[in-house]
């Protein structure tokens, strides 16, 4: 198989390429379980973040334990968008995104009791990977229709496209 060498930090990794759609691959990034990689970017990004971020936002799933490391570096909160609206949640706010990897409708929930954690307050949207920004769209439409003003976005890869408004550590190309 194929593979894209990366470096995340001091840690290498060598992101086997899959197709993702008729006519695109991409170098598969999946920081699920992988805990050194986690570790660094994690810390490399909190020493990134902006000091007046009030909150982080991430959405489920394989950005989860990114969030988790940068909050724990940075002191601040954050919330998790699911993508599955759960009978517990209390007035859920839902937006449907596709993503260049899933390549078809999934929901992104934001349960109403994060809302107040939101509303008035500086966000920074976490995310492993921005690649189409369909994901990131729909996150900001989330967090703006709360009240939440998005004020980072902050990932380990950019991807395709340049996105000047997100801060990463990489950049990953698009195999067409
Ligand atoms: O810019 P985009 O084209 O929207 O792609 C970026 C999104 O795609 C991936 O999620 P994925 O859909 O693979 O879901 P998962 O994390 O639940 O596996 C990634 O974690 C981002 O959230
Ligand atoms: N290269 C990639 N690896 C993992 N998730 C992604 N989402 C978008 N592009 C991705």
């Amino acid at each position: 198989m194929n593979s894209h060498t990366v470096h995340v930090g001091r840690v290498t990794r060598d992101l086997p390429i899959v197709p993702v759609a008729p006519g695109v691959s991409v170098a598969l990034f999946n920081m699920l379980g992988d805990t050194e990689v986690t570790e660094e970017a994690g810390r490399e990004l909190a020493r990134l973040l902006p000091a007046d971020i009030d909150v982080l936002v991430t959405p489920e799933v394989k950005a989860l334990s990114l969030a988790h490391v940068i909050s724990r570096e940075s002191g601040k909160p954050y919330i998790v968008i699911r993508k599955t609206q759960k009978p517990y949640m209390v007035e859920p706010i839902a937006r449907e995104v596709v993503s260049i990897t899933t390549g078809k409708p999934q929901l992104l929930v934001l349960d109403g009791f994060d809302v107040a954690k939101i509303r008035g307050h500086k966000v920074a949207i976490v995310d492993d990977v921005v690649s189409s920004g369909g994901t990131l769209h729909s996150l900001r439409q989330i967090i703006e229709e709360v009240g939440g003003e998005v004020a980072a976005v902050m990932a380990v890869f950019t991807e395709g496209d340049e996105r000047p408004e997100v801060t990463a550590l990489g950049h990953l190309p698009l195999f067409k």
